[in-house]
């Protein structure tokens, strides 16, 4: 589903990389955190695979695409078949919660009767039914991402790609955040997920992926936050 074969970041001359030599595949179906101290390349790599940046050298695969092959045009194709989360949920602020989320297929051109059908179902998935017509400052943060969950998912992407989604979430929500996302992986989303936050992973015991100043350093299914225990 995503494979970096080498793949080295440098964004200014001279600087260290970002990402250094980092091969790796993810498979379909797959949830996998990365983790690292701030500035280790996670969010370098998310941007990678969006193509919001390019690799230095190295290759890179996203759903069966080679990344460096697709023409800039294709771009917005390729974005739309992975969903994005992030730590600071990015809402319209002056729309509601159905407008948010209906936004996704409206720009890609989907239909009323599909909008008016989906965008409730994904509503109802992420448990915010009843909440339709509320505006994001009528939410509590974990109802907030939610709403960008469910944005994220309306267009059924193959991948969720989800940098800190948690970041700005007390412990509690946090576990509600991760059961919504663990669900969404089991319906066959594929995952890659960014984090700081060691008892969501050291709880969920997934694949751990861990970069270090730009390095892949441990690789370990059924992992643990910190060094392999
Ligand atoms: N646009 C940019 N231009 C120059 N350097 C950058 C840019 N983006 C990131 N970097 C550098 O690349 C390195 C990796 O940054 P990145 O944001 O990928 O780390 P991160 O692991 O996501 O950190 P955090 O957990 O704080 O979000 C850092 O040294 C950072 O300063």
């Amino acid at each position: 589903m995503i494979r970096f074969e080498n793949v080295s970041k440098v964004y200014a001359r001279g600087a260290r990389p970002a990402l250094d030599q980092v091969s790796l595949e993810v498979e379909r179906g797959e949830f996998v955190f990365l983790v690292g101290a701030s500035g280790s390349g996670k969010s370098t790599f998310i941007r990678l695979v969006l193509r919001e940046e390019r690799p230095t050298s190295g290759r890179i695969h996203a759903l069966g695409k080679d990344l460096g092959q697709i023409s800039r045009w294709k771009v917005p194709h390729l974005r739309r078949q992975i969903g994005t989360v992030f730590q600071d949920f990015r809402l319209l602020n002056n729309k509601t919660v159905f407008e948010n989320v209906a936004i996704a297929p409206q720009v890609i051109g989907r239909p009323r009767h599909h909008i008016l059908t989906t965008v409730p179902e994904v509503i109802e998935m992420v448990g915010l039914e009843g909440k339709e017509k509320r505006l994001p400052h009528e939410l509590s943060g974990g109802e907030q991402q939610r709403v960008a969950i469910a944005r994220a998912m309306v267009n059924r992407p193959a991948v969720l790609l989800a940098d800190e989604p948690t970041g700005n979430l007390d412990p509690t929500t946090s576990i509600g955040i991760m059961r919504l996302l663990d669900r969404i992986n089991r319906t066959g989303t594929t995952i890659v997920m960014a984090t700081h936050d060691d008892e969501i992973v050291d709880q969920m015991r997934k694949r751990v992926v861990e970069l270090s100043d730009g390095v892949m350093v441990r690789d370990q299914s059924r992992g643990v936050y910190g060094a392999a225990r």
